[in-house]
């Protein structure tokens, strides 16, 4: 039945950007059975088997005071054809009426990948592209050369067939090295990039033209957001929009967020507030090597001024606790040193390790009851075994060579053919940290 349910083929011009909707409407000739409304909970029952079963389309239809139940695809209009004995059977028993029946299928009812198959010359390597990542209201495609001559077509069926999308964009060319942007262009809908998106339970609004943003990173946020415990603090040195520092907050771990793209910087301050964070997440505008080395005294003089943020539960629960007495207040207190780096710019943060590099000349003290910092850092990586490769990185960076053992090799998702990204986890080592800086 597959092939027979799709539109007929449509001769389509390069660069249109109109599509006639009419030419998508296909008449099928079936065969009903009339019958009156009472009957149609029996029919349904005993010719089962014989009802038309495409997808999304309805077979009990009204006539007048009757109804019309549709037959499958093969049934005879003189009901010797097509149907199972027991159809055939019930029929006559019950002098039922087969009468014909147009059922038209039109640009509505076919799905996008229909659509684009039968507008679409047959493609060199893949499927028609019907693939997008969504971004709040944003179907963000990244179509092939192969697809360009008809790029605003296959934009106007994405938009067409995806209630939830407004807008839709191509990427135009590959990702800015700097703060991982990419230049775009609306193939359908309204020009609007200020999109709003949920991920780990907090919403997040900016500008997709002007901010990284990844919706298919949401797992690795999720899974280093589980290991920052409540009262640690975190250094997100590379913070974008902060996918990981409000839900970080959310869970009153202390943040210290940075990013150096400006509009990053101004989207995760209006994230914090429409997150409620603002106690745990304070945002910063630095370069990452910069803020690695000043967040040390940023966090120790937090430390000591605050020395610990207050929560209270949430309203329904204080009532509740409020009736038994017990405390409706908590404080976290501050820690003087982080428990954790996240360097989430895979491209180049293995470079910003040398910052690391006697950043705690002096506070060894502040270590005394506490562990070591921890660092995540994403990369990119073109070997199928990387330890080597990533350990020598780290070592050429850091100045401290890891054995294998020492480092967690975390692989996050395959980014091109031969390309993979990964987060590497290690404990700084004491050596590096707490050597006097050499200076000049
Ligand atoms: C791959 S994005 C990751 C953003 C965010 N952590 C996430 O997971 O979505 C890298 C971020 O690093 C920022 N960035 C680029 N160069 C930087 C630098 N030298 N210092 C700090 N941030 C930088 C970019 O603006 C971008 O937001």
């Amino acid at each position: 039945m597959a092939e027979l349910l799709h539109p007929n083929k449509v001769e389509m011009k390069p660069f249109l950007k109109n599509l006639d909707k009419n030419l998508f409407k296909k008449t099928y000739n079936l065969v009903a059975a009339k019958v009156s409304p009472k009957k149609v909970g029996l029919l349904n029952k005993v010719c089962k088997k014989d009802l038309l079963d495409w997808p999304r389309v309805k077979h009990v239809y009204q006539q007048n005071n009757e109804k019309l139940v549709l037959l499958n695809r093969d049934a005879s209009l003189d009901g010797t054809r097509g149907l199972s004995d027991a159809t055939v059977s019930f029929i006559k028993e019950n002098n039922i009426e087969l009468v014909p029946f147009q059922l038209t299928l039109d640009y509505d009812y076919w799905r996008a990948d229909d659509i684009l198959d039968a507008i679409l010359p047959p493609g060199e390597k893949e499927d028609h592209p019907s693939g997008f990542t969504a971004v709040g209201h944003i179907a963000h495609m990244n179509l092939r050369e192969e697809w360009l001559p008809y790029k605003y077509i296959i934009g106007k069926v994405i938009l067409d067939k995806n209630p939830s999308i407004e807008t839709v964009v191509n990427k135009t060319d590959t990702i800015d090295t700097k703060f991982r942007t990419f230049q775009m262009e609306v193939l359908a809908g309204k020009d609007d990039f200020i999109v709003t998106q949920s991920e780990s339970n907090c919403k997040f609004r900016f500008d997709f033209s002007k901010v990284y943003w990844n919706s298919r990173l949401s797992t690795e946020h999720d899974r280093l957001i589980q290991q920052f415990q409540p009262g640690d603090a975190v250094c997100d040195v590379m913070a974008g929009v902060g996918p990981f520092a409000c839900p970080a907050g959310k869970k009153n771990v202390i943040v210290f967020a940075n990013d150096l793209n400006p509009y990053s910087y101004e989207s995760l301050v209006e994230n914090i507030f429409l997150n409620k964070v603002a106690n745990f997440v304070k945002a910063f505008n630095q370069d990452g090597r910069e803020f690695i080395r000043s967040s040390v005294q940023k966090l120790l003089g937090f430390s000591k001024d605050e020395k610990a943020i207050t929560v209270f539960p949430p309203r329904k629960r204080a009532r509740k606790l409020e009736e038994n007495k017990d405390p409706v207040r908590q404080d976290i207190p501050i820690p003087p040193v982080f428990s954790h780096y996240v360097m989430n710019l895979p491209g180049s943060a293995i470079e910003f390790l040398d910052a690391f590099k006697g950043c705690y000349y002096g506070l060894e003290y502040l270590f005394k009851d506490r562990s070591l910092p921890k660092v995540h850092v994403h990369c990119f990586c073109r070997f199928p075994d990387p330890e080597e490769d990533l350990i020598n990185r780290i070592y050429a960076s850091l100045g401290y060579r890891f054995s294998p053992e020492e480092v967690d090799f975390y692989y996050v998702r395959k980014v091109a053919p031969n390309k993979d990204m990964y987060c590497c986890t290690f404990t700084l080592p004491g050596s590096i940290i707490f050597a006097k800086p050499v200076s000049g």
